[in-house]
């Protein structure tokens, strides 16, 4: 990441906007957004894939369920954060079983870039179904969309629900509805 660009476009925003970069407050500002910047998008040098490469040989070939993952993310529309829990399931085949945290740090990954909801929930099915090979996957993505709270339509409180399902939950009802009365 160029953090020195970032510095030089955080000046120009301040000016653009009628500020004066060198007042006192603001010296160090542009310094600070481009180190947090480094931080919230830092999933863009990795590849979310990396983390569940840890399996272990486990004969559980039934639903596991990580809920209530906690994440941030920043819209691409509007570089504001949007943010919530994720909720990722998965049915192990051939005792393929990854470390629960590992679920946990690939939805970390993909949501520190700019994003939408519904890749980062479709990313994070793919990933698991390209590394672990089960059964099936169902992501399920809860957020509330500062874009559309602080500003704009300024809606507080509206949740946007997104969901990801791959191989046998696609058309197993039963399991589906399993998992949707746990994460409730
Ligand atoms: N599908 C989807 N849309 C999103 C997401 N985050 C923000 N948006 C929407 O992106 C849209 C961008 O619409 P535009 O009309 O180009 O931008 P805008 O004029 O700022 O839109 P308003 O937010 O309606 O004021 C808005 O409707 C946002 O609510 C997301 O994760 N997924
Ligand atoms: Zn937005």
């Amino acid at each position: 990441m160029n953090v020195e660009q970032i510095e030089q476009a955080v000046r120009l925003i301040l000016e653009a906007i009628g500020e004066d970069p060198n007042r006192e407050g603001l010296l160090d500002t542009p310094k600070r957004v481009a180190k947090m910047y480094a931080e919230v998008f830092s999933g863009l040098n990795e590849d979310p894939k990396i983390h569940l490469q840890t399996v272990f040989s486990e004969d559980h070939e039934e639903l596991v369920l990580v809920k209530d993952i906690p994440f941030y993310s920043m819209c691409e529309h509007h570089l504001v954060p949007f943010f919530g829990v994720a909720h990722v399931a998965y049915i192990p085949r051939g005792g393929k079983v990854t470390g629960l945290s590992k679920l946990a740090r690939t939805v970390e990954t993909v949501a520190r870039r700019p994003q939408l909801q519904e890749r980062i929930t479709a990313t994070v099915a793919d990933a698991i179904m390209e590394t672990l090979e089960p059964h099936g996957v169902m992501v399920v993505v809860e957020a509330e969309h500062m874009c559309m709270t602080m500003r704009g339509v300024k809606k507080p409180g509206a949740k946007t629900v997104t969901t990801a399902v791959r191989g046998t939950l696609e058309t197993d009802d039963k399991a589906r509805a399993e998992i949707l009365a746990l994460i409730k």
